[in-house]
């Protein structure tokens, strides 16, 4: 089962409820947080999480672009984020751990963010622990940039690392994936796939889900 994260990036903010509204046949809600120094760009934070919470059943998925998350986590899971993503790269192993640890203790699912040029060995000190891991499939911080397919063998390898030693754990991709794209990473294992612009500037929101879920 193909599940579809719209991020909510590529949304009109002036009407964010009513695009969150319009993505109700997603699975998750994909909400990018950019701190202006993990990534070149700055977006939202925890009000906004906390004014979206009640405007949607959907699960939110909130993909942490920030510098040292363990700062922030639990003030993101109090907001009402279901599912907290760190980046790897983002501090150390130590204090990714201690993220992880302080999600868990809210009540909420935790998982590891990977960018383009981290190696997949890089999510093994946390695989064990975490509900989801993500795979960048562009440099991350702005939407609408273009696929990466030379990530398909990381996405294939993370794939076998989470047959062999966490298989509940899911694996999402994330950046450039549209209603072609979208064939290459579930081939690939990619069981989550985020999508902002190719969702937002459908036409028919609800047709555009059905068709990137295959
Ligand atoms: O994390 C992101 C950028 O850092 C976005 O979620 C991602 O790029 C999705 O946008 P698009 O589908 O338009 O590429």
């Amino acid at each position: 089962m193909i599940k579809i994260a719209p991020s909510i990036l590529s949304a009109d903010f002036a009407h964010l409820g009513r695009d969150i509204q319009r993505i109700s046949d997603a699975d998750y809600v994909h909400v990018d947080v950019m701190d202006g120094l993990f990534v070149p760009n700055i977006s939202i934070g925890i009000p906004v999480v906390k004014c979206i919470r009640p405007v949607t059943d959907l699960p939110l998925d909130v993909h942490l672009m920030i510098d040292r998350p363990v700062r922030y986590v639990e003030q993101f899971c109090d907001a009402g984020g279901d599912l907290i993503t760190c980046h790897v790269e983002a501090d150390t192993e130590e204090n990714i751990h201690s993220a992880i640890v302080k999600i868990h203790a809210k009540g909420k699912k935790a998982g590891v963010v990977v960018k383009p040029k981290t190696p997949a060995s890089a999510v093994l000190p946390f695989i064990n622990e975490v509900e989801l891991i993500l795979v960048m499939t562009v440099e991350p911080g702005f939407g609408g940039q273009k696929f990466m397919a030379d990530m398909m063998p990381k996405v294939q390898e993370i794939r076998r690392y989470i047959d062999a030693m966490n298989p509940a754990c899911e694996l999402e991709v994330d950046g450039g994936v549209d209603p072609v794209t979208c064939k290459l990473c579930t081939a690939s294992g990619a069981n989550v796939l985020v999508a902002g612009s190719s969702v937002y500037k459908a036409e028919d929101i609800p047709a555009r889900i059905r068709e990137l879920r295959g």
